[in-house]
């Protein structure tokens, strides 16, 4: 009796449950010493015999099952089990608990009871999720990094039976390297933390914002009412960041682009829907930014032949695989050639030519631009020097400038660099921006575009008429001229009321000091209309298609005043 009572004394006073309970699916407690009360709130009384709850029903319904297999494997191993798991007690608070138990058997070896200790490690378990969780945030936005995520979106998959469909979305910032050129890398880590702060107020709590890194974030939710709620979320993402931000007391405007993949249809495993949400948010950039895009089976497609040119294109400079082709620009009123524009091409080792359209963009987005516009740069005027030098006659070369290029603070460094290496006149160079280009950042822009002025070379809008085509743009930069686009020239000369807006132009041009060179020229007739609206200069399959430089040479040599 005495020894009795002192081994209860002891048992009571462990800091733990001691117990001993029937192998029954609800674990029916026969025994609990009294630090029951400590650790689930419920009196011994309560649940002795599953007299209100049983002990079971404490455990969080997605650790049973855990739980049990623990237990199970125990018993067909012989061997005593440790397990952690986590339990509701009675004010509904969570708790994390470590148990470790044995069987007991009969003397035929049957299970007749389970014997244990548990203890409560809930202090331990939330310093190392504090611990766990500090290491898988991203330092600058405070978000969950890509490790987290990770772990994050397994369960949310394992889960998916029972909480419905899964949404991975992957958005991209638009103008971030804009922002991080134009006004340096703090600002740049002041922007992504703000975003971080609005895309985590238009998401539940329940939903996760991470930061994968750069500019490139990943919403994952659970939408129960699939493509539905997917694009009203995304819908809120877009309008929320369409808001400026304010940094360094200036308006910052971006936009995002974002990619949205379901799964289980669109993918079952992280990688898959990683991979996929990708995808549609490349998709979303090609086609305009500032949109989503849910992800499509045939993108895969696209993708792999896209990556395929990427690859590719990385090694294309490095293995001299792109050639300019020239075509000749004629002044309308004398009919000599002026010059000619450089038009790159690309000979794949495999495709065969493959046309700038398909690789400027890819180029641009996978940051070759600057280097494929350098050597175009380059090409171009040592080309043309050499062209000079041999015909006795100044031409004048035109050149692409991407919208990329004209970002970067090195265009204007790179652009002299060239003209002192081929002794090119600055006068001679002329530069194509388009209008979109020169719009995004109208100040940006002006200030470039001056500091080429500085160098001499002649500044022409490309493509004019397809966009905005606003007069104040047109006065606000240093411009020299205007290139129409071909798709009035070529295709609409005829109707009536195109051809009022191409004199419109060509006046509005002249009133404002600017050359016009129209492109697509195809036909004496069109030539005649254009001559007759004053039009300066004209480009086209009527004069010759662009040219390797040395045909280019031989057409030009073979006339003797170089007229058409
Ligand atoms: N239907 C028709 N087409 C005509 C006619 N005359 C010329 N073209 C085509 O019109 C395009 C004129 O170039 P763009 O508007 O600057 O448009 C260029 C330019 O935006 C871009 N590009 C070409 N080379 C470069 C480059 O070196 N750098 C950059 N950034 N972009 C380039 O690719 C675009 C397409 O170049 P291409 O395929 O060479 O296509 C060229 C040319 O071959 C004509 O009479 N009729």
């Amino acid at each position: 009796m005495e020894r009795n009572f002192s081994v209860e004394l002891l048992l009571n006073n462990l800091p733990g449950m001691v117990y001993r309970c029937k192998p029954d699916a609800n674990w029916t407690m026969e025994y609990m010493s009294s630090w029951v009360k400590e650790l689930t709130g419920y009196s011994a009384d309560d649940l002795l015999g599953n007299t209100h709850r049983s002990y079971a029903e404490l455990i969080k319904p997605e650790d049973r099952d855990h739980v049990a297999y623990a237990v199970q494997k125990s018993i067909d191993a012989g061997k005593p089990f440790q397990v952690t798991y986590r339990i509701i007690d009675l004010h509904g608070q969570l708790r994390w608990v470590w148990e470790q138990g044995q069987a007991v058997y009969d003397e035929h070896q049957k299970v007749v009871a389970l014997e244990g200790f548990i203890a409560d490690i809930t202090k331990q378990k939330k310093s190392e999720i504090a611990l766990e969780r500090m290491a898988t945030l991203d330092a600058l936005t405070g978000l969950p990094n890509r490790a987290f995520l990770h772990g994050h979106l397994q369960t949310l998959l394992d889960g998916m039976q029972h909480n419905g469909p899964v949404t991975v979305m992957f958005i991209d910032l638009d103008q971030f390297k804009q922002v991080n050129d134009t006004m340096g890398h703090d600002a740049g880590d002041r922007l992504l933390g703000l975003v971080a702060l609005r895309l985590q107020r238009v998401m539940r709590p329940d939903d996760m914002v991470a930061r994968l890194g750069g500019d490139e974030f990943v919403i994952t939710a659970a939408c129960k009412r699939g493509a539905e709620s997917a694009s009203a979320i995304a819908q809120n993402i877009l309008s929320s960041l369409r808001q400026p931000f304010v940094i360094e007391g200036r308006e910052i405007f971006i936009s995002a682009s974002i990619g949205i993949c379901m799964a289980p249809q669109d993918g079952k495993t992280k990688d898959a829907l990683f991979k996929n949400a990708d995808i549609a948010m490349y998709r979303a950039k090609e086609a305009g930014r500032n949109r989503c895009c849910f992800y499509r089976m045939e993108m895969s497609e696209t993708a792999n032949v896209r990556r395929a040119l990427e690859d590719a294109l990385h090694r294309a400079l490095e293995r001299n695989e792109f050639v300019l082709h020239y075509q000749p620009r004629v002044n309308l009123t004398t009919m000599q050639c002026t010059g000619m524009e450089a038009l790159i091409r690309w000979n794949h080792p495999e495709l065969g030519q493959i046309p700038p359209l398909q690789f400027i963009p890819i180029a641009e987005e996978c940051g070759l631009i600057d280097a494929i516009g350098l050597w175009v740069l380059q090409e171009a005027c040592s080309q043309t020097q050499r062209l000079i030098n041999r015909l006795g006659i100044p031409l004048r070369v035109s050149v692409n400038i991407s919208a990329r290029q004209l970002t970067s603070v090195d265009l204007v460094k790179q652009v002299q660099q060239v003209l002192d290496e081929t002794g090119l006149p600055g006068d001679l160079l002329e530069l194509e921006l388009t209008e979109s280009m020169l719009i995004e950042d109208m100040a940006a822009s002006a200030a470039i575009l001056s500091a080429l002025k500085v160098l001499g070379v002649k500044l022409a809008v490309d493509d004019f008429g397809t966009g905005y085509c606003g007069l104040a743009y047109l006065q606000r930069f240093p411009l020299d001229g205007l290139k129409l686009d071909r798709s009035f020239v070529t295709e609409n000369a005829k109707d009536k009321q195109t051809l009022n807006v191409i004199k419109a132009f060509i006046d509005l041009a002249h009133a404002l000091d600017l050359s016009v060179v129209a492109e697509g020229v195809e036909t004496h007739e069109v030539q005649e209309i254009l001559r007759n609206f004053c039009c300066d200069e004209g480009q086209g399959y009527l004069f010759a298609k662009p040219l390797p430089c040395h045909e280019l040479e031989g057409m030009l040599a073979s006339f003797s005043h170089i007229t058409f």
